[in-house]
């Protein structure tokens, strides 16, 4: 009797426990019963989608966010929200939303309270502070630099991408010119006193490979699981090489009399700040680690694409180096005035990274519950706002396949939704580096496509060919090949 009494009252407890959890959801069921998506089993709900493999991963997502503009999904107790209409994703990333949970907990454990998974506290310092190291004044004094390193890439690709018909994958040789393109500009040390690039460069490879196979297990979401893995052994080993590595460049960087020119250059003002104790040394390292990684590992995949882009479309490459012979001549390094005189260049790399975002996917947490356009958001839901989709609405992109740099012309820009174009995001998480970015593609590209002209983008031949992987960053799946031969 008292043991019947004792299960009972045990089983109640669980009953009220579940029904207490449900009814504390029950927004986020509402909203789950309102939106379609992918089917779901009771309990592990559509993680089924997820035996695809860390290799599906793009394609995963897409399949997930087909029934668009709205999207939800679970996978087992997580529920998410895919959102990919551009008034509803300018509202969002206009409302001070937070980043998800995910970001930290996919990549803390590598680069800590870094700007881009900081947590408020830290994050509203931390921005202004270095916001400052990325205004127009100090970004556009590295054109020199960004054009000596594109020199360098031009040398490369005049090795192995001509006479030959099987050319290499470029993405290692831009990743490692951005590289040294970061240690110039951004951390203002010489590339070649530092040793252990090529180290830090797989190792972020290593990392961003990691992130991916950790959301193909999901139990590795759980705290439990996750603190007993290969896979965060892992990523504390990755964190102490980028650790290792920025410690470098700061001794290098102490070992060089000072520069007074620049002190308003990324490293040379955190090291400031770090002596006047407005920024922890910890800080410095986390925020130096990011910095590098983060001015590469997008820049690499637009520079790439657009490369391949423009060998396909022999008419539009004619265009831009029609540009760039009017604007330069042979005998004077590149200018600002000239760069910014570029529009046609700056109109191919905003339609690459339109077709390409380098970063397709981005994802917010709401504590309250929201209003959007045509649907409300329930408090406490992780929401993915799709930038590869809203980059393809095909009402807003006619044709959106179609690779047409004329679709950034002043006119054509002013008849679109604020929201339907972000490829550096929005709102107060947007991307800290636009002007950089922006700057040294430009720079990259006009370099390369003044000395030669790309024949041929191998193993594509149309847009549809091109299928993309997913790591943190959109990568092409085969790759960038392109041959070239000299345009003199
Ligand atoms: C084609 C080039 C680039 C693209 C497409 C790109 C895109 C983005 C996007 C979409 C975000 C927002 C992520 C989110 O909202 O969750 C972001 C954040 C960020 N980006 Fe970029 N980025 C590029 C280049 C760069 C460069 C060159 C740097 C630095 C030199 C940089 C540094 C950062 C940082 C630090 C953040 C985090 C900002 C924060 O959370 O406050 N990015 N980027």
């Amino acid at each position: 009797m008292h043991q019947f009494s004792l299960t009972s009252t045990f089983l109640y407890f669980i009953i009220a426990l579940t029904l207490y959890f449900i009814w504390k959801r029950r927004r986020l069921y509402y909203c789950s019963f309102k939106h379609p998506g992918p089917f779901g089993f009771p309990l592990i709900g559509s993680a089924h989608l997820l035996t695809a493999g860390p290799a599906e991963s793009y394609n995963t997502l897409m399949r997930i966010a087909q029934y668009s503009p709205v999207t939800r999904v679970w996978f087992g107790p997580f529920f998410y929200l895919f959102i990919s209409k551009p008034r509803d994703v300018e509202i969002l990333l206009n409302k001070s939303v937070d980043k998800s949970i995910y970001y930290a907990k996919y990549l803390g454990d590598a680069l800590k309270t870094a700007l881009l998974i900081s947590p408020p506290e830290i994050r509203k310092g931390r921005r202004k502070l270095i916001n400052q190291t990325f205004n127009s004044n100090v970004v556009n004094s590295f054109v020199p630099a960004f054009t000596k390193c594109a020199n360098r890439l031009a040398d490369e690709l005049d090795k192995v991408c001509k006479g030959t018909n099987d050319p290499p994958d470029l993405f290692d040789i831009i990743m490692k010119t951005y590289l040294d393109a970061g240690c110039e500009t951004l951390a203002d040390v010489r590339p070649d006193s530092l040793y252990n690039k090529e180290k830090f460069l797989a190792t972020g490879y290593r990392y961003q490979k990691s992130v991916k196979y950790r959301f193909f297990k999901p139990h590795l979401n759980i705290d439990f699981f996750w603190k007993r893995s290969s896979l965060r052994k892992e990523q504390l080993e990755i964190g102490k090489v980028f650790e290792d590595f920025i410690k470098q460049v700061i001794a290098v960087k102490q070992s060089q009399p000072e520069n007074k020119n620049s002190k308003k250059q990324f490293l040379n003002y955190l090291l400031e700040m770090n002596k006047q104790n407005n920024l922890t040394t910890d800080g410095l390292l986390e925020e130096g680690a990011l910095m590098l990684l983060a001015a590469n590992d997008s820049t690499t995949p637009a520079v790439g694409s657009a490369l391949v882009l423009l060998g396909m479309h022999p008419e539009i490459q004619e265009k831009v180096y029609q540009e760039i012979s009017l604007l330069t001549d042979d005998t004077q390094d590149l200018t600002l005035q000239c760069v910014n005189k570029m529009n046609y260049l700056e109109r191919v790399i905003k339609e690459t990274i339109r077709i390409f975002p380098s970063v397709p996917f981005i994802l917010r947490k709401i504590d309250e519950e929201i209003e959007l356009d045509s649907y409300f958001v329930p408090a406490n839901c992780e929401i993915l706002i799709s930038i590869s989709q809203l980059h393809r609405w095909p009402d807003i992109w006619p044709n959106p396949l179609k690779f047409d740099p004329d679709r950034f012309l002043p006119e054509e820009v002013e008849k679109r939704p604020r929201g339907a174009y972000l490829p550096f995001g929005a709102g107060a998480r947007n991307c800290i580096g636009i002007k950089y970015a922006m700057l040294s593609m430009k720079v990259f590209l006009a370099v390369i496509l003044k000395r030669f002209r790309i024949l041929e983008a191998i193993d594509y031949k149309r847009v549809e060919d091109i299928e993309m992987d997913i790591f943190l960053f959109g990568i092409a799946k085969k790759g960038y090949r392109i041959r070239v031969e000299d345009r003199n």
